[in-house]
């Protein structure tokens, strides 16, 4: 039976220096590159095969693919990348230091804007230093402004069942690298979790993420590699 391994990428500058980054495209860290190399070692020595890879269009998950995949000997694989794997667009808050958008607003709004599930954050203002729209890898698509996860959600599905379901129901294993919320919305389909307990649900940093999908694509308990 496929199995899917999901993994968020390895530590970013932006997660070590505690702004919110959404689409913005940060690289990961020393720390983030050694998290990725652990997590391909664990990979091969856990057996782990995949026929398949999908990431987002964002430096941090793509590297942590590859860094991933060159620890397993498998460089070669089949990745496809697409923006609708991208992390939660974080709207006017990106960039913004998170201890001090807490000290402005209070604990409470920010972990409404972090972690609720369909109150998006303060929308981007036109002219934004972070903006994306007229980045070459998002030419003909319409960069949201802000995403809620329920916003992200809506969009990460689509790509799920277009694109990833087909592969895991010709028997491929696939490993998906990307970003904390999409991957929140993915788990959050996947395991049936409620639009309330999905607030708490955290995904760490280059740790792979297993369902063993059935027969019937129904996926089965999620565990963590390391744990098996
Ligand atoms: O800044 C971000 O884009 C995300 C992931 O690092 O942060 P948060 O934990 O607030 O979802």
């Amino acid at each position: 039976m496929p199995k899917l391994i999901l993994i968020r990428h390895g530590q970013s500058q932006w997660n070590l220096e505690n702004r919110f980054t959404g689409w913005w495209d940060v690289d990961v860290t020393e720390k983030g590159a050694a998290e990725a190399k652990a997590a391909g070692a664990l990979m091969k020595e856990k057996g782990i095969h995949p026929a398949i890879g999908f990431t987002s269009v964002q430096t941090r998950a793509i590297k942590t693919m590859n860094i991933a995949l060159e620890e397993m000997g498998m460089l070669w694989l089949p990745v496809t990348k697409n923006w609708q794997l991208n992390e939660r667009h974080y709207g006017g808050l990106t960039g913004l230091d998170k201890q001090q958008t807490r000290d402005k607003h209070g604990d409470e709004q920010v972990h409404i804007w972090r972690r609720s599930f369909d109150v998006p954050p303060p929308p981007m203002e036109e002219g934004s230093p972070f903006e994306m729209a007229n980045d070459p890898r998002y030419a003909g698509i319409k960069v949201p402004r802000a995403e809620s996860l329920k916003d992200t959600i809506e969009r990460v599905l689509p790509y799920w069942e277009s694109a990833i379901v087909p592969e895991l129901k010709a028997g491929k294993d696939v490993l998906i690298s990307a970003h904390g919320n999409s991957l929140r919305a993915l788990v959050k389909h996947l395991s049936g979790i409620s639009d309330e307990d999905i607030t708490g649900l955290e995904i760490p940093t280059g740790q792979p993420i297993v369902y063993d999908m059935a027969g019937d694509l129904a996926p089965g308990e999620r565990y963590y590699l390391a744990d098996s």
